[in-house]
This record gives structure tokens, sequence and C-alpha cells, in this order.
């Protein structure tokens, strides 16, 4: 079943014409990556789907569950069950571990109350079951974030957008700047949440590790959708590899 349906989106920061007329479809329970170079407009096709400003969606419609969330504001498409960890990751350094989870989980409950008398349709994550899925962070509870590792962070950022209700995960270059085998301890934690049950976009300019994962894959360049199909395919396509993602 289709979970994101974003049909031919044209998004705008002022005048420029950023994203254009891109769709694709997000299944539910699978992984979907969205790859690409540098600027290719990931990020910003993920800041349409979140309802971030700007860009400004001008066309096209994007459907949550059936439902046209297109240009909503941001709480109100979150506490629909689609949850984004950003790429500069936020989490509070001078924080500890479990100081950021309680701070993640007391907004969730607030912003219950604040939007206007939407809710969230149910809890997300409690502490004690984000310990269970990230040992880890279980074991540096008392530690002060910004002393974990880029790994560490990322799994905690991830952590904290599980807090809430979370029907879609949208991960914006979760294993930027981490080690090899770093990534492969976040690609297992991204892999768990799946099998969870959460379906997941992944936003990656590391198109090899983000293949792995990933059920379906869409290539964007310059705002536009050059490819779409199963990772399978996309492996195969020594064509769009190579122009498109250098690898
Ligand atoms: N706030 C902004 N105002 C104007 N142009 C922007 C803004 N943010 C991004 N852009 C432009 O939109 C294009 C797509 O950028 P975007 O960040 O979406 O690409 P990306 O594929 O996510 O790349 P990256 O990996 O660098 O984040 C780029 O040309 C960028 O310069």
């Amino acid at each position: 079943m289709t979970l994101l349906d974003v049909d031919g989106i044209d998004g705008y920061y002022g005048e420029s014409h950023i994203i254009q007329d891109v769709s694709m479809t997000v299944d539910e329970g699978e992984i979907t990556a969205l790859l690409g170079r540098n600027g290719a407009g990931k990020t910003s096709t993920l800041r349409c789907i979140s309802g971030a400003t700007p860009p400004e969606v001008r066309d096209g419609t994007i459907r949550f569950d059936g439902t046209d969330i297109t240009n909503q504001p941001p709480e109100d498409i979150a506490v629909r069950g689609i949850s984004l960890v950003p790429e500069e990751r936020r989490v509070f350094t001078d924080l500890t571990v479990a100081e950021n989870l309680h701070l993640a989980e007391t907004v969730r409950n607030k912003s219950n109350t604040w939007n206007r008398g939407l809710e969230f349709k149910d809890e997300g994550m409690s502490t004690d079951e984000i310990y269970e899925f990230f040992p880890r962070l279980d074991e540096r509870r008392e530690q002060k974030a910004g002393t974990l590792s880029g790994g560490e962070q990322q799994m905690l950022a991830i952590a904290r957008a599980l807090h809430q209700s979370t029907d879609l995960l949208m991960l914006d270059e979760p294993y930027e700047g981490l080690a090899p085998q770093i990534i492969e301890a976040v690609e297992n934690a991204i892999e768990r949440i799946s099998e969870n049950g959460t379906t997941v976009l992944l936003v990656e300019q590391n198109a090899v590790a983000a293949m792995k994962i990933a059920d379906r894959c869409y290539v964007l360049d310059r705002g536009e959708v050059v490819f779409e199909g199963a990772a399978d395919e996309l492996r195969a396509n020594d064509e769009i590899r190579d122009r498109y993602l250098g690898v």
C-alpha cells in the first residue's frame, strides 16, 4: 500500500524553481532511498514533504495515508505520523543522553495540547523501549551528547524522532561523516526500525550504503527524478550510477 504519494510537485525558493515536477511513492513497510549528488534537491524534497518552508510547493500534491498534506504547517504534518531527522542531527550537546530523550518526550507531550486540538494518533516509543532498541544509548545514559561518537549521536537523533508516533521516518543523510563500521551500526538500527513496522524514507549521498538496505530507489538530478526502480535494478544500471551518483 502507498503510504506517501508525491505527485508532480514544483518547489520554489523565491523565484528559483528548484524541485521540478517530482513524483515518488513510498510504500508502507518499505525502505525507500532518495539519492543524488550534492545539490540535487534531496533535502528540499524532504522539506516539501515535512511542511518546512522554504521551499514553497506551487504545484502538485503530497498525500500521506490518503490525506492531502501539501503546504500544511509542519506540526500538523508531524502529528499525522511523519518524523524527520534533519541532516544536522540536532542533539543538545551539553545535555546527557537521558536529558535529550526526556526533552524530546516533553516536547511530544506538550505539542499534543499545543496543536490546536490536533493529536498524535498513537504514543511514540517510550524511553524504556528506546533503550531496549538502542543498547548503546542505554550504556551511555549519563554521558553528554557532545562526547558521543558521530554514529551514537545519529542514533540519539533517530531515537528522539521515534519519541513521537511515527509511521514514516525520514532520515536526511544519516551516514554523513561516519566511518564505515559506524555506518554499519546505523544501517542495522534503520533495518530494525523498518522490521518493527516503521516505513523509512532515506535520503543519502552515499548511494552504495543506501542501496544495501533500500527496497526502492529514486535518483534526483537538478531537482528532477532521473531514475526510479528497485534497488537491484539501480545496482545493475551502470549508466545511471556512473552519471548521477558517481559510483
Ligand atoms: N534556502 C535556500 N534558498 C535558495 N536556494 C536553496 C535553499 N536551499 C537550497 N537551495 C538550492 O536548492 C538546490 C537543492 O539543494 P538541496 O539542499 O535540496 O540539495 P541536496 O540534494 O539535499 O544536497 P545536499 O546533499 O548538499 O544537501 C541547490 O541548488 C541549493 O543551492
